[in-house]
């Protein structure tokens, strides 16, 4: 069986005549950290979007564990596996942390998730989830405390944490230390690692000491398409990387 959990083939996505990505080969391997960097406007978002469903691709193909999803809507990808973080904005704030993941667990299936406040009913399945969240988000001393008295470090986390209890094929994460401070960055870093060890983890980062630092692989973009995909100190000593980007050093530890 292939390694391989998430790929596009020659990927285009168009807004009117602008071509936002063009014949972008993704290749994500799983039980891996993934990162995509690139300059600003260099279609990472878009890029996002595609995976999930957002937007349509204009041209070339998306797979998921080997089958097309190209066409599939972006509910049918969520119920196939891509899960993408849920922003602090679409946690409930007023039920318990526990509460936001167990929510999370039941939508996996259906009929659950249309009938989410059953909870005394709760299967034990579920429960047993939301408590493995916590212990890996360790959240654990916060685990009854409403998800909007959390603290934004520990929010974030939470978001990841849904995202999680989901049970994906592929976890995507939107820029997920930013606006954070320094202590909540080590600790989101140290998650997402941790987590490569046994999910699929694709994200968006600005921060190149992260990047650098936790990536398997980068896949650097630029003006919709892919300047370089590979290990970090491949993709650091690239002399196209360091055009992209302008001048700017691309800097950080590599593990
Ligand atoms: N809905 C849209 N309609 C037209 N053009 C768009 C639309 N969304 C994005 N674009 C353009 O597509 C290009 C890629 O944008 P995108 O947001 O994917 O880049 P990005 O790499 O995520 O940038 P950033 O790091 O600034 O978030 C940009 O030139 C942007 O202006």
């Amino acid at each position: 069986m292939s390694d391989i959990a998430l790929q596009t083939h020659g990927l285009g996505v168009r807004y009117g005549t602008f071509d936002a990505l063009s014949d972008v080969n993704l290749s994500v391997r799983c039980n891996s950290v993934h990162s995509i960097i690139g300059p600003n406007g260099a279609g990472k978002t878009t890029m996002f979007h595609a995976l999930t469903g957002t937007v349509a691709a204009s041209s070339g193909r998306i797979e998921l564990e080997g089958r097309d999803v190209t066409r599939a809507s972006d509910d049918d990808r969520v119920r196939l596996g891509i899960a993408r973080s849920f922003q602090v904005t679409s946690l409930f704030p007023e039920l318990s942390l526990r509460e936001n993941l167990r929510l999370a667990a039941q939508g996996r299936t259906p009929w659950q998730a249309l009938i989410p406040w059953r909870r005394a009913e709760a299967s034990k399945s579920v429960l047993d989830m939301a408590d493995a969240v916590i212990e890996r988000l360790s959240l654990g001393h916060v685990a009854t405390r409403a998800a909007g008295e959390l603290s934004h470090g520990q929010q974030r986390r939470l978001e990841v944490g849904m995202a999680i209890a989901a049970r994906p094929r592929v976890i995507l994460l939107d820029e997920p230390t930013s606006g954070m401070g320094i202590d909540d960055i080590e600790g989101m870093k140290t998650l997402i690692r941790d987590l490569g060890r046994d999910h699929t983890v694709l994200f968006i980062e600005h921060n190149m000491g992260i990047v650098m630092n936790i990536s398997d692989t980068i896949t650097v973009m630029r003006l919709g398409r892919t300047l370089v995909e590979g290990p970090p100190a491949e993709v650091r000593d690239n002399p196209e990387v360091k055009a992209a980007y302008l001048g700017n050093m691309i800097t950080g530890d590599i593990a």
